[in-house]
């Protein structure tokens, strides 16, 4: 079926969007190598991340918590690849496992739910994120919001938004997409709200030492999506690796280079450094001096923000 006598073993946290996610990935590759959908089993990991709800993730050990159970899963061969929204992948990663591919990347923007647009929202609004990156920006944009804690997975923060805890959300929008519910919200320009580094990528990791699964994956790989989220991780990897500040960046395809924009804020989004440049596909060593860049030139205060 798949060259063993064993179904492939995909390794995912049991989210809807988790799922839906290994989903496209087992259909990717059951496409690309002409198998059965029987030839992958998906083997759902929890996560200490999908455990703890009611804490800022920055405040108890930041992405590690995604990650963390799937790579023991990994090194003790319970699973052969893992997939990950690339959002939620710490930046410096363990030597023994590898990005080993990345599918197409879906919309990168962000989307306002319970208004059409920050200008519409009433005076003092109340805004429920848990990411430090779109409370920095929505401060930015409107002074007077107050900023709440959703955490939860996107059906639990549409609920509470329902339940009126809150004037209005932020999702990225490629997670509603791939949940099926594309009608929900409005797309905020990326002019005006710059996403999170690697937003809207699916990434799959295996061991470092697994050649034919690494082989296996590199056929599905999306070369423009690969190259673009590892510029702007590497940008993240420039400014430190593994703060929990805010911090967006974006690359896209710019003819045969990359054009990369990234920016760090201030937690009350009054102080913004933004940087941009083309660089070469593949040129790790400049997202990182761009990292670098952001950090000269911001204030001693949003630096330390970086050095804690
Ligand atoms: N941190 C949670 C998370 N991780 C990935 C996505 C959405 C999918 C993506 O950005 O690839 C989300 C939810 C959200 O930010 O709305």
């Amino acid at each position: 079926m798949t060259g063993s006598d064993r179904p492939l073993r995909l390794g995912t946290r049991g989210s809807p969007l988790a799922l839906a996610q290994a989903r496209m990935t087992a259909q990717a590759l059951c496409a690309h190598s002409g198998w059965p959908q029987q030839a992958i089993e998906t083997v759902i990991v929890q996560t200490s991340g999908d455990r703890i709800q009611d804490r800022a993730l920055a405040e108890i050990g930041g992405k590690a918590l995604w990650t963390k159970e799937l790579d023991r899963a990994l090194v003790e061969g319970e699973i052969d690849f893992a997939v990950h929204s690339m959002k939620d992948v710490e930046t410096i990663r363990p030597g023994a496992i590898r990005i080993a591919a990345m599918l197409p990347r879906a919309d990168v923007r962000d989307k306002l739910i319970g208004a059409e647009s920050f200008d519409a929202l009433p005076a003092g609004p109340v805004i429920g994120t848990s990411s430090p990156r779109r409370a920095a920006q929505v401060r930015r944009l409107r002074p007077d919001a107050r900023i709440i804690l959703f955490r939860g997975n996107v059906a639990t923060r549409l609920g509470k938004l329902a339940a009126g805890e809150a004037h209005a959300t932020l999702l990225a929008a490629a997670g509603l997409d791939r949940l099926g519910q594309s009608d929900v919200g409005a797309l905020i320009p990326l002019d005006i709200m710059l996403p999170a580094p690697s937003q809207g990528a699916v990434g799959i990791e295996t061991l470092s030492e697994n050649r034919a699964m690494l082989d296996l994956l590199a056929a599905i790989n999306d070369s423009d999506t690969f190259d673009c989220v590892m510029a702007e991780r590497a940008v993240l990897k420039g400014l430190g690796g593994t703060c929990h500040s805010p911090i967006a960046a974006l690359a896209v395809v710019d003819g045969a280079a990359l054009h990369l924009r990234a920016e760090i804020l201030s937690a009350d989004g009054q102080e913004r450094v933004a940087e941009e440049a083309r660089i070469a596909r593949g040129d790790q060593e400049a997202g990182e001096a761009m990292g670098r860049a952001l950090l000269d030139r911001a204030s001693p205060a949003l630096r330390a923000l970086f050095e804690a």
